[in-house]
């Protein structure tokens, strides 16, 4: 039987209706025509072409990357997928997305609109946003430095008011305080939203954001006092190295006191600070907003190598033929379908999470607009904690699927490793993965130490108010099929969660001074944050794997006993063997297109083997059938065996 006739084959078993399961992925029916139209459109453009870019060096992969940009730009117009003096369609981010290669544009989309909506007022929005929004300035955001990238608070760059001319003076005072990672900047962007300390009459305020030209609108060459360059290569190949993540160093650059962004506080002309009645923390919004978009993408990530591995599984047969008959198909394989399933699991899971994440997103922004803080520090510890378990659970995923798919997982056709270094640095970028885990454990301790002042823990945190309860709660599963009723996997995650949190709340108090028992802690705390964000998922969706994988944190904090752990991991068998007809079925339902997934091992006609075998010819290194360098450096070896033997 060909790879063709297995997927075929895979698909017949389907116990559901493949189609409607599109939809319920894509959000809604609406949703799904968009992105198969927009999908389809990328896929038969040949500027999009994709397939060569692993064999392309810097220079050609980001000129590749500037004439996507540009024919991507033209395509918004030109489809009307932009309206003139608002922001992007949701047509153009999923033409972004189908295009998948990362480009100063996100950055100019991502965070530097962004940032001006959220920090400039109505005045500079209204100066702004028009230039921003027609690309006549393309700008980057600038925050990280040499010296610091998650201590925001230690950022050297200084941007001291002049009185005198009414304008700040942004200078970069020592190395470390050079601006290092924005993408963009490299080679790109003609403004910047700068984070600088602002200081007034020798007082230093603290991180404020500016917008500063960089570069001149007619030469791009950078403007005086100005140096700007590449960082250089990073991690994997053609991956993340289509982005120009810059270096910038500013020496008095004078820009006018007007482009402090100054919604959250202002300087007056008598250079008087004024900060309005709003948490000083809006000024890390921005941050706020990408991770949250960093979540909804998690599962599109997840989904694209869980595809992969899927249908390659059932394609893939080694071992088990007898008298001549087929060999298994490797997804028929136990330990396959416990490593494959619940990542095809988490992928549904982390679709429906980020969905659940944009709906509190857009309610804490509504909120704000009506000068209603309250929820803010929820939408901090959700947005931070849930873009740190996505983005490692996909990272760790996809490094997964490819071993998942043998040998050929290793060659860039599978799209695995290209994957995987364009996915990574999302545990690293828009804050550190441990160093946002432990935001929210700060959240959750604090949660914890006011209940005793009668404070009502709200939102995520609400379980929180049963604690009495969960302290005492044990699990009465007693047999396998009890681990598939949600409220009993739903008390065994609040009760583990709750447990861990007061455990460390108990250990701090132990401390007299509790920023040295944090440091000490914190470890524990992190443990307990991620307690926290997964029952934030399973309350969302689902759970067992991850009951099964944590069990030790389960049995440890008395919720359940070693005999129910065993229980859960029969369940877990008994949902294998469920999923197993069902699943080249499940991950059709994302509807992706060749093009878009640009992996021979994932072709939706299982069409593996021959392709595999036409793509190797294509490589650059079988241009010639003798390799260059071979006079230089292999005949005179062969030459000097001979006279050896010959001696
Ligand atoms: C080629 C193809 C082209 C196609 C073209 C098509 C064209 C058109 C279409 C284009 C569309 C494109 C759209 C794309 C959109 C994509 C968007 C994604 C882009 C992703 C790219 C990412 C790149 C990466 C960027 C970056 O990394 S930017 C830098 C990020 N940096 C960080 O994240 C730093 C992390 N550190 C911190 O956040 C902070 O320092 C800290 C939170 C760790 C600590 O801060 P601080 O010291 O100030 O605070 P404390 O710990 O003392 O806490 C004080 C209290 O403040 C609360 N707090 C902290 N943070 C926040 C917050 N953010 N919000 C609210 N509250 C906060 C704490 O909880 C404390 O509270 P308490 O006092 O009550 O305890
Ligand atoms: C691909 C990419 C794109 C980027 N794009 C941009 C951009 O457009 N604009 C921008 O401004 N920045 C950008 N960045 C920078 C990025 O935001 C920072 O690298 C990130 O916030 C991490 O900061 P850091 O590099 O200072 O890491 P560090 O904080 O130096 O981390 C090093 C190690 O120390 C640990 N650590 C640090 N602090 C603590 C702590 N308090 N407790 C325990 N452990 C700790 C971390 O967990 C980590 O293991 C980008 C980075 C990358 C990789």
């Amino acid at each position: 039987m060909e790879g063709v006739d297995h997927l075929a084959f895979e698909r017949n078993k389907a116990q559901f209706d493949v189609d409607e399961m599109k939809i319920v992925w894509a959000g809604s029916r609406e949703d799904f025509e968009l992105s198969d139209r927009i999908s389809r459109l990328v896929a038969s453009d040949p500027v999009f072409r994709k397939d060569d870019r692993a064999a392309l060096g810097r220079k050609e992969l980001f000129k590749n990357t500037l004439r996507k940009a540009a024919h991507a730009w033209k395509r918004v117009i030109e489809l009307r997928l932009s309206g003139e003096f608002s922001a992007l369609e949701p047509e153009a981010y999923k033409l972004r997305a189908f295009v998948d290669q990362p480009a100063f544009t996100d950055l100019h989309w991502g965070m530097f609109v962004p940032a001006i909506q959220g920090q400039g007022t109505d005045e500079q929005q209204q100066k702004w946003l028009p230039l921003a929004y027609r690309m006549q300035i393309i700008g980057c955001y600038a925050q990280t430095e040499l010296g610091h990238g998650s201590n925001v608070q230690g950022l050297e760059t200084t941007a001291t008011f002049d009185p005198k001319t009414d304008e700040f003076v942004i200078h970069s005072p020592t190395l470390t305080s050079s601006k290092w990672w924005p993408g963009g900047l490299g080679k790109v962007s003609t403004h910047a939203v700068v984070y600088a300390r602002l200081i007034i009459d020798g007082q230093d305020y603290g991180v404020h954001g500016f917008i500063v030209q960089l570069r001149s609108l007619d030469d791009h060459l950078p403007l005086p006092g100005i140096t700007i360059g590449d960082i250089g290569m990073k991690f994997g190949n053609a991956a993340y190295n289509t982005m120009d993540n810059g270096v910038l160093t500013f020496d008095h650059v004078r820009i006018p006191r007007n482009q402090m962004l100054m919604r959250v506080s202002q300087v007056t002309r008598e250079g008087k600070y004024v900060h309005s009645n709003v948490p000083r923390q809006l000024v890390y919004g921005t941050m706020v907003y990408v991770r949250q978009k960093i979540v909804a993408d998690a599962s599109v990530a997840l989904s694209r190598a869980v595809c992969i591995a899927t249908r390659y599984s059932a394609v893939r047969r080694q071992f088990g033929s007898h008298n001549g008959g087929l060999e298994t198909q490797v997804i028929d394989y136990k330990t396959q379908q416990s490593r494959l399933f619940p990542l095809l699991a988490s992928a549904y899971a982390f679709r429906f999470v980020g969905e659940w994440l944009l709906w509190l997103y857009t309610d804490v922004t509504e909120r704000l607009k009506a000068k209603d803080f309250s929820t803010l520090p929820e939408a901090h510890a959700c947005t931070a904690g849930l873009k740190s378990l996505t983005t490692t659970a996909t990272a760790d995923g996809i490094e997964e699927c490819r071993k998942l798919c043998g040998g050929h997982g290793y060659l860039c056709s599978s799209g695995l490793p290209e994957l995987f270094a364009v996915y990574v640095p999302a545990c690293t970028y828009e804050g550190d993965n441990i160093v946002l885990l432990l935001q929210v454990a700060r959240h959750l301790v604090k949660t914890v130490s006011q209940l005793s002042t009668g404070n009502k823990p709200v939102g995520t945190t609400a379980y929180m108010a049963r604690l009495e309860q969960l302290l005492q709660y044990h699990s009465d599963v007693k047999k396998a099929e009890d681990w598939l009723k949600p409220n009993v996997v739903l008390e065994a995650f609040e009760a583990r969660a709750a447990r861990m949190c007061v455990a460390c709340a108990q250990n701090l108090s132990k401390f007299s001074n509790p920023e040295e028992g944090f440091q000490e802690l914190a470890a524990d705390l992190v443990e307990a944050a991620v307690a926290h964000c997964q029952l934030i998922v399973v309350s969302n969706v689902y759970a067992l794997s991850l009951l099964h994988k944590h069990l030790g944190d389960f049995i440890s904090t008395g919720c359940i006993d070693p005999k129910q752990g065993s229980l859960a991991n029969e369940q877990l068998r008994n949902l294998y063997s469920q999923v197993r007809p069902n699943a080249v079925a499940l991950v059709d339902a994302y509807n992706y297109t060749d093009h878009y997934l640009g992996s021979i091992l994932g072709r939706y006609d299982g069409n593996v083997y021959p392709k595999l075998y036409e793509e190797a010819w294509k490589d650059p290194l079988n241009d010639s059938i003798v390799p260059d360098g071979f006079k230089e450096y292999i005949q005179p070896l062969l030459k000097q065996q001979l006279r050896n033997a010959r001696l």
